[in-house]
């Protein structure tokens, strides 16, 4: 496999479940008639992004009913789906979770959100995921093909550490489905996908909800698509958009030739392990 047709899915949140995930599954049939066989919905697509709402709309992965419809359109479709996230109830416990299906349906893996997001800008930004939700602790790839990827979500960009991690676990592809705001969003949206794509000499997805002012939480949108040269390949605006993509696998192994600091790292002197 030398090349792979990618799909954002930035989608605008409904008034019910019910019309998020019929919404959502409406715009991955589109992607797929377009040729895609990736295909990445964004962070809390199917609820409103607050803590006070996570505990109404959690539901067990993947016995719920979003897991269902997502499972049965990556089966119908034939397709890789990365299913957003969506509040993960487990026992007691509240999870921040992207799930990953697979072209026979089933569920691949699953990442639950490691690095809360517990931020305080006054004035601008002041969320406290922790005051809901356990943090997790597991990394979780998957492949396609040769293509191993691996999974973050949102805040977990802000930690090099972590993708860092998935570098060595010879991930080439990182996928963060994301949520940020109209205030940290113009400073550091393309800047951490940027320098995660370069640091690591991989390819990077951020997909974002579709901005709405009339929401408690507004996402900031603009979803992108980084190469391992950190050169943003496509990105989407502000609105309901999928962006598609054809990614040449070769520029991998080109630039980990070209530029080989993957093999240049001192690590007589620093190293890097995970401890999970
Ligand atoms: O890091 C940020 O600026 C925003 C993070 C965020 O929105 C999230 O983790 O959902």
């Amino acid at each position: 496999m030398s090349s792979l047709r990618v799909a954002l899915v930035q989608l605008k949140g409904q008034p019910t479940k019910k019309e998020c995930i019929a919404n959502a599954a409406a715009q991955v049939r589109l992607a797929k008639d377009k040729g895609a066989r990736l295909i990445i919905l964004p962070e809390c697509f199917n609820s409103p992004y607050s803590t006070a709402e996570f505990a109404h709309h959690a539901e067990e992965i993947p016995s719920g009913v979003t897991s269902q419809a997502l499972a049965k359109l990556a089966g119908d479709l034939g397709i890789y789906l990365v299913g957003g996230t969506y509040p993960e109830r487990e026992g007691t416990k509240l999870y921040n979770t992207c799930p990953v299906f697979g072209p026979k349906g089933e569920l691949l893996c699953r990442y639950r959100k490691m690095h809360l997001f517990d931020m305080d800008i006054p004035g601008q930004c002041t969320f406290r995921e922790s005051d809901a939700l356990t943090a997790g602790d597991q990394l979780a790839t998957f492949t396609i093909g040769t293509l191993k990827i691996g999974l973050g979500i949102c805040y977990d960009k802000r930690f090099p550490e972590l993708t860092a991690c998935y570098r060595q676990l010879g991930c080439d592809m990182m996928i963060f489905p994301s949520a940020f705001d109209p205030y940290t969003g113009p400073l550091h949206w393309d800047l951490l996908g940027r320098s995660r794509a370069l640091d690591n000499q991989m390819f990077v997805a951020l997909v974002s909800p579709a901005r709405d002012p009339t929401t408690e939480y507004v996402a900031y949108g603009y979803s992108l698509l980084c190469d391992p040269w950190g050169r943003v390949l496509c990105r989407a605006k502000e609105s309901q958009e999928t962006i598609i993509q054809d990614i040449d696998l070769k520029v991998c192994e080109q630039i980990k030739r070209q530029i080989p600091i993957l093999k240049q790292k001192r690590i007589d002197i620093y190293q890097l392990f995970t401890k999970k």
